[in-house]
């Protein structure tokens, strides 16, 4: 890492422990580092540490690197996000960003997707839910649901004040995760999809016993 960088920061419970060793090396090294959040979650996290600058993609629309989280990893390095709900801003940090990095622990380290998950996370327009539900299992089989808040009636709400379908495929069939990513994104209503096809440059897996594994390429 280099001064004067800008990062984007990913969602969930593992990018915790990078945003405090972001924070650590900020520190140690006497380092400026611009932050752009992708969830209301990573802009709290990031507020409780004074030496992380944040900053948008309005001021820094180009980010050198985003590290992120994912729910899977399969063998392409294709993942699947969205199981907190954040895909959608997630993705767009992504996209502007030179490099990619994902962070998991090894249980998400798959040849296939659904052996440790089993949905997708689709996000979409509150007012189009019915009929994408229906479309989706229509066009692809297996179980699209709406997902329920937690101690709140109804259905979860997202940053961006759409709702989440999860959609459970069918694990015994071979789908083509990028074509179904196309299709999806297609249907009038969805916003965005949880599938982040050949977006991840590096993937480092954290075994139970604290080593590291890696997949990707080496020069990151
Ligand atoms: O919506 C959540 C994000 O896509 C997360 O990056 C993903 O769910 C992984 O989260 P965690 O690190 O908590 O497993």
């Amino acid at each position: 890492m280099q001064d004067n960088q800008v990062v984007g920061i990913g969602s969930g419970s593992t990018i915790e422990y990078a945003i405090r060793r972001l924070n650590e090396r900020v520190i140690n090294e006497n380092l400026k580092t611009i932050c752009i959040p992708s969830s209301y979650q990573a802009l709290r996290s990031l507020q409780s540490f004074e030496s992380l600058q944040i900053s948008t993609l309005d001021r820094n629309p180009e980010a050198y690197v985003a590290i992120d989280g994912a729910d899977e990893v399969d063998g392409d390095m294709n993942l699947i996000k969205g199981g907190g709900g954040c895909l959608t801003q997630e993705k767009i940090v992504i996209s502007c960003a030179k490099k990619v990095v994902i962070i998991a622990d090894y249980r998400k380290d798959v040849q296939k997707f659904g052996q440790s998950f089993n949905f997708i996370p689709i996000e979409v327009i509150p007012m189009a839910q019915r009929p994408v539900l229906e479309k989706i299992s229509k066009m692809f089989g297996g179980k699209p649901v709406l997902r329920e808040a937690k101690q709140k009636a109804g259905p979860l709400v997202t940053d961006n004040g759409n709702f989440i379908i999860d959609w459970f495929f069918d694990k015994d069939k071979d789908y083509d995760w990028n074509e179904v990513n196309i299709s999806l994104s297609l249907i009038p209503g969805i916003v965005e999809t949880g599938l982040f096809i050949q977006t991840a440059h590096k993937v480092f897996f954290g075994a139970a016993d604290g080593n590291v594994t890696s997949r990707g390429n080496d020069k990151l």
